[in-house]
């Protein structure tokens, strides 16, 4: 099987209010999916349900694998050391072997407390530790915000090479530019539900001058068929 991450017609109410409604999508191997809505458009709801965080009221959703999510303001034990966070998610996923974490950059912090790191380096680590696992599939939630130029480029390697081991990513953003550039495809979604289909960013590049101007555009259409 060649897709990692399946929805299917999935519709999630909170309350009596209807989330997301009939959104399928699917994430192969080896993709980096951008996810992109408006504010409250849904993304996020989707990423929970997804990881199995919410119980979806209706359709399916297959992962072929295991999945992380890293939600956008990351949990990560304040008062802990960042040594002492890592062993702990070591010891809590009884792994014998931690990811090496020299291709992170965060020697230096391995002594700092958590609450003392910049959101950058909060971010690094809590990618690292949603790596310690070994999962198939990283779900994201507006991960790369944040995240200096340098550690920009380094999360960005990192996240290709993990990808490129025949894993999956899907990853919500506002962050157009990021996304263009580093992203295989992107599905878009609008007040709960999916526009059209997942398209290729290489597609999108040949018709369109920018993800944002197709970003736009899309959003436009929509209204206008409102
Ligand atoms: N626990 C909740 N209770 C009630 N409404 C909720 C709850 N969680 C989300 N919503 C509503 O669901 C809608 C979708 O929210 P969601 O967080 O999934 O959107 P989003 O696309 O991730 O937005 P953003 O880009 O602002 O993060 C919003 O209208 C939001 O107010």
């Amino acid at each position: 099987m060649n897709e990692r991450i399946q929805l299917r017609h999935i519709t999630k109410s909170i309350g009596e209010k209807a989330i997301i409604r009939d959104v399928g999508f699917s994430v192969t191997r080896g993709e980096i999916v951008a996810f992109l809505g408006q504010n409250g458009a849904g993304k996020t709801t989707t990423l929970k349900v997804a990881a199995g965080l919410y119980k979806a009221d209706q359709g399916e959703i297959d992962i072929d694998g295991t999945s992380v999510f890293i939600p956008d303001d990351p949990l990560l034990y304040e008062e802990l050391t960042v040594r002492e966070y890592i062993q702990m998610m070591k010891e809590l996923h009884r792994v014998n072997a931690l990811p090496d974490h020299t291709a992170f950059r965060l020697e230096e912090e391995l002594e700092k407390k958590i609450k003392e790191l910049s959101l950058g380096n909060k971010k690094k680590v809590a990618l690292y530790a949603a790596l310690i696992p070994q999962p198939n599939v990283l779900l994201l939630d507006e991960f790369i915000s944040g995240i200096d130029p340098l550690n920009m480029r380094l999360v960005k390697d990192l996240l290709r090479a993990y990808a490129a081991e025949g894993n999956a990513i899907l990853l919500s953003t506002h962050q157009l530019s990021v996304a263009q550039e580093f992203c295989d495809s992107c599905v878009l979604i609008q007040d709960g539900r999916i526009l059209g289909e997942k398209v290729p960013l290489k597609t999108i590049s040949e018709t369109h001058s920018s993800l944002e101007d197709y970003f736009i555009h899309m959003m436009q259409e929509e209204h206008v068929h409102e």
